[in-house]
């Protein structure tokens, strides 16, 4: 295992402002052809940085500075502009409240689908079925067979903490959506990253919550406009954070 898990360099991702859109004949006839919005900004841009293996990572900044894009990135869902995010090992991510699964497929299928695209043979799906659903909870367990698009938010999330954070990727990406769970499945959420930080798994964790941050994280990373501002020690990032953050 190289000790070197997740290598960003130089990387920018650039947005349109607008939406892109195909303009109406009217539109065309009466503004020409190429009068589209076309605006861009950098969501990222020189952001360098790298983690290694067993590290736990904490990003900070406030509402759009671009830590899920970063996370994204990092995830593979998002192509740089420039630089680029490299990583040495699978990731499993849960990066958006329904973890990447199918609305129309139902929990038991996308439980199948997700495993086996992060390479678990159906039989290893079976062996650790229980476990999954057992984490989930009784409410997951009674609407296995529904789509998933029925699923309340914190069924939801639910489910999809319980299967990524079962698979064997050693990197492991959590933006922000613990929020959604009660308190108990919170309680047993940090459990389990207790335990999958104590098997020397890389985690990437985004939150706005001091004391999960200073619970997990030794290491934080703070986003401002986009720009990486400051990388360390977690209690100092969030020292520097609060004392920028005062009067935003
Ligand atoms: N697909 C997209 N197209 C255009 N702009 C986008 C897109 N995704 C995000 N943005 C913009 O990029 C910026 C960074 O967004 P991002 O979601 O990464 O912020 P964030 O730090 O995670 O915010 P929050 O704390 O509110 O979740 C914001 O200005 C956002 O509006």
């Amino acid at each position: 295992m190289p000790d070197v898990m997740i290598e960003v360099d130089n990387l920018g991702i650039e947005f349109y402002r607008s939406r892109r859109r195909n303009l109406s004949l009217r539109e065309m006839v009466l503004k020409g052809r190429n009068t589209a919005p076309t605006s861009t900004f950098w969501a990222l841009r020189g952001v360098n940085f790298t983690v290694g293996h067993g590290e736990a990572v904490g990003l900070v900044g406030s509402n759009g500075t671009g830590k899920s894009t970063l996370l994204k990135t990092i995830a593979g869902v998002l192509i740089p502009d420039e630089g680029r995010a490299k990583i040495y090992g699978g990731v499993a991510p849960l990066i958006e409240l329904t973890g990447g699964f199918l609305g129309e497929l139902s929990a038991r299928e996308n439980i199948y689908l997700t495993a086996g695209l992060h390479g678990l043979s159906r039989e290893a799906v079976d062996e650790r079925f229980d476990e999954i659903v057992d984490f989930a909870g009784s409410q997951v367990r009674d609407g296995l067979d529904m789509p998933f698009r029925h699923f309340s938010s914190g069924m939801q999330v639910r489910l999809g903490f319980a299967v990524i954070t079962t698979l064997d990727e050693p990197i492991i990406l959590v933006d922000e959506v613990l929020a959604v769970g009660d308190a108990a499945f919170k309680e047993k959420c940090y459990k389990r990253m207790e335990s999958l930080l104590a098997q020397n798994k890389t985690l990437f964790l985004v939150s706005h919550s001091e004391n999960d941050l200073r619970r997990f994280c030794t290491r934080g990373i703070y986003l401002r406009k986009g720009e990486l501002v400051a990388d360390g020690d977690m209690d100092q990032v969030l020292k520097q954070y609060n004392a920028d953050a005062t009067g935003d």
